[in-house]
């Protein structure tokens, strides 16, 4: 399967904001996951930017049934087959490769490939993917850019992230084209740090209730 976009749809489209997180232990990985839910957010992208990321992963998914959990920074096949063995229900790369494209194929687990330009894009719709995360979206022209490609490829759904915040988050939001998007703000690194769950959970409640118009 190339890209299961209706399940992806049913993910992405369930929160306004899908919190991009990096975690140092399954523990904390699975106590971040309770106090998001607690404050309404039921997807989370746990990256495998950190060596604990994929035992994290399967804790999450063993243990917090009410959050739904990917994994991103997705670089190689060996990485996609670890995410999926852990039991990731969707899988994000920060663009797309040949190679993970294959192991997209030969997988259930949904791919939200990243794209940043036309002919990415176009690549993309080629392969048959119309849900793509637009990667890095503010440094790379923000909600303008993405404001453009709508009339010129109407199928295609966006996952916005990189510099997104609660500064410019209505930027996004307020697209057609736009279903969801990415961020680290709702996991700062100082309040996981200190355990600081209830402060996260506010931070998730705050998010939870912007309105996405796609
Ligand atoms: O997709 C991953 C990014 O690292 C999240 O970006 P951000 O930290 O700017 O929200
Ligand atoms: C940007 C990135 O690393 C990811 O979400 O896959």
């Amino acid at each position: 399967m190339s890209q299961d976009s209706k399940r992806l749809l049913q993910i992405l489209t369930a929160q306004p904001v899908v919190p991009v997180v990096a975690v140092e232990s399954a523990g904390e990985g699975v106590s971040l996951a309770r106090a998001l839910v607690a404050g309404g957010i039921r997807c989370i992208e746990v990256t495998l930017r950190t060596p604990a990321a994929i035992e994290a992963i399967r804790a999450i998914v063993g243990e917090v049934p009410d959050m739904v959990c990917g994994a991103g920074t997705i670089l190689t096949p060996k990485q996609f087959t670890e995410a999926e063995k852990a039991g990731s229900k969707f899988i994000v790369s920060p663009g797309a490769t040949v190679e993970v494209l294959d192991a997209a194929r030969g997988s259930d687990v949904p791919l939200l490939p990243g794209s940043a330009t036309p002919s990415e894009m176009m690549a993309m719709l080629q392969e048959g993917y119309e849900v793509l995360k637009f990667f890095p979206a503010e440094q790379i022209g923000g909600a303008a850019l993405l404001k453009s490609i709508a009339p010129v490829m109407p199928a295609l759904k966006f996952c916005p992230t990189g510099g997104v915040s609660m500064k410019n988050v209505k930027d996004y939001l307020s697209l057609l084209n736009v279903l969801c998007v990415g961020g680290s703000w709702l996991a700062p690194k100082d309040k996981v740090a200190a355990g600081d769950w209830a402060g996260i959970t506010e931070l998730a409640r705050e998010a939870a209730g912007l309105k996405a118009a796609a």
